[in-house]
């Protein structure tokens, strides 16, 4: 198994040098640890195990989350890993957690025990067979798409790829918007060009703690990109696969790479879902009647290639007035929940139609950089958990589950 990822408070993993550790699945190999204290354990580790995790609204019980307890000196430790980025969640768990186990410190062998929660996570990689070479530094692709243009697909790429590295993931953004290559403007990386290596392979631009790649690094005025089909496709996959993804990370790797796919469901679209394995998919919609139908086309399009679909962002789904305040749904409401009810896939979330994301990431400082502890950021990053633990489900999908030695 990988290095686990600490989510971002001050204690090391837990360990069975330091404590007594318990592992929820491996609980009678500890037995040294007295009996009673042994079974209030096991009782502390199933009631973490049935805690929901927001993310999917799954017990973590049913998930495969890594459970781990222990007592000493009179501490009781905890420590649960998550297969999605989840830095901004310590303290929550640590509540829930805290909340959950406090009846069983108030007698028994563990009475009047302090608690210390850790939260740990661990990102894992998506299956592919021959696969491409120089892909194998991902882990995880997932496209953002839209059947429509003008929906806010790249707004939404980019703000969840920064969304993604503020969890604690390290992430990549690909901007395969071939015909109007928007992320320069949005990171304020214009006029940037990656460095060449061997003479073949594009060494990514680092922006807001993203490693980036886009046509509009390598056009210039004069070649603007009109171009056919078969050449769109072509510098979509050179850019893919030509570019030292993870190169400058801490671990020469990608928890993520985040592709924002040209809008449409054509050929271009087509090839990038067939020719790497993606994770999944992320459709972006207005709350629009013909933004819904084109979202359809595009759900269908990913599942005729079996490319999951992690779920629907419905962007510019309410709009807040300036003057005094007043949240209506301008484009219609329900669009998206409805198509994810229709075609069993979940409603990641919804944005407002907002000047303040307009600007921002017009002026190349997206809402999640500029204002990281803001409502609108909040939301971005309840997405981006959402996304990554779907595509963490997918990844076990086929997976045996643990038999729990009880
Ligand atoms: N929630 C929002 N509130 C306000 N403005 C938004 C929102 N989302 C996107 N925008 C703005 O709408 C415009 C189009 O957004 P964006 O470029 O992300 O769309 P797109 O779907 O990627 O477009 P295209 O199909 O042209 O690639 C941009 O100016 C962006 O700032």
């Amino acid at each position: 198994m990988p290095p686990q990822t600490h989510a971002g408070n001050p204690f090391p993993p837990a360990s069975s040098e330091d404590r007594s550790v318990t592992d929820h699945q491996h609980e009678h190999d500890h037995e040294d640890i007295p009996a009673d204290v042994q079974a209030q354990l096991e009782r502390v580790a199933e009631v973490i195990g049935a805690l929901e995790d927001p993310a999917t609204g799954l017990p973590l019980d049913q998930l495969e989350a890594d459970i781990e307890v222990g007592f000493d000196d009179g501490t009781l430790f905890t420590g649960v890993t998550l297969g999605y980025p989840c830095a901004s969640q310590q303290d929550a768990w640590a509540q829930r957690i805290h909340s959950a186990c406090a009846p069983l410190l108030a007698d028994g062998p563990l009475k009047g025990a302090s608690i210390q929660s850790d939260l740990y996570f661990d990102i894992g990689r998506t299956e592919f067979g021959e696969g491409v070479e120089a892909l194998r530094a991902v882990k995880n692709i997932i496209a953002v798409a839209s059947g429509k243009g003008g929906v806010g697909k790249s707004t939404t790429a980019v703000n969840l790829a920064l969304a993604l590295a503020a969890e604690g993931a390290s992430v990549g953004l690909l901007d395969a918007d071939i015909y109007g290559p928007s992320l320069p403007t949005m990171l304020g990386t214009e006029g940037l060009r990656p460095e060449v290596q061997g003479g073949k392979f594009f060494v990514p631009i680092p922006a807001q703690g993203l490693q980036t790649m886009s046509l509009g690094y390598l056009l210039t005025e004069s070649t603007p990109a009109v171009w056919r089909g078969p050449m769109a496709s072509g510098a979509l996959n050179q850019m893919l696969t030509q570019t030292l993804w993870g190169q400058g990370s801490e671990d020469g790797e990608l928890d993520y790479l985040v592709v924002d796919m040209p809008p449409g469901t054509g050929d271009i679209q087509l090839t990038l879902a067939q020719k790497v394995t993606l994770a999944g998919a992320v459709i972006v919609t207005t709350p629009q009647d013909l933004a819904l139908v084109d979202a359809i086309k595009g759900v269908e399009m990913f599942r005729k290639v079996s490319v999951p679909v992690l779920g629907i962002v419905e962007n510019m789904a309410l709009h807040t007035c300036s003057q005094c305040g007043h949240r209506e749904p301008i484009f219609g409401a329900g669009g998206g929940e409805k198509i994810a009810r229709d075609y069993q896939t979940q409603l990641l979330g919804q944005l407002p139609l907002a000047m303040s994301i307009r600007e921002q990431v017009d002026s190349g400082q997206p809402t999640v950089s500029q204002d990281p502890e803001g409502e609108v950021a909040g939301l971005y990053m309840a997405i981006a958990r959402k996304a990554a633990a779907q595509a963490w489900l997918c990844g076990e999908e086929d997976a045996v589950p643990d038999i729990e030695n009880v």
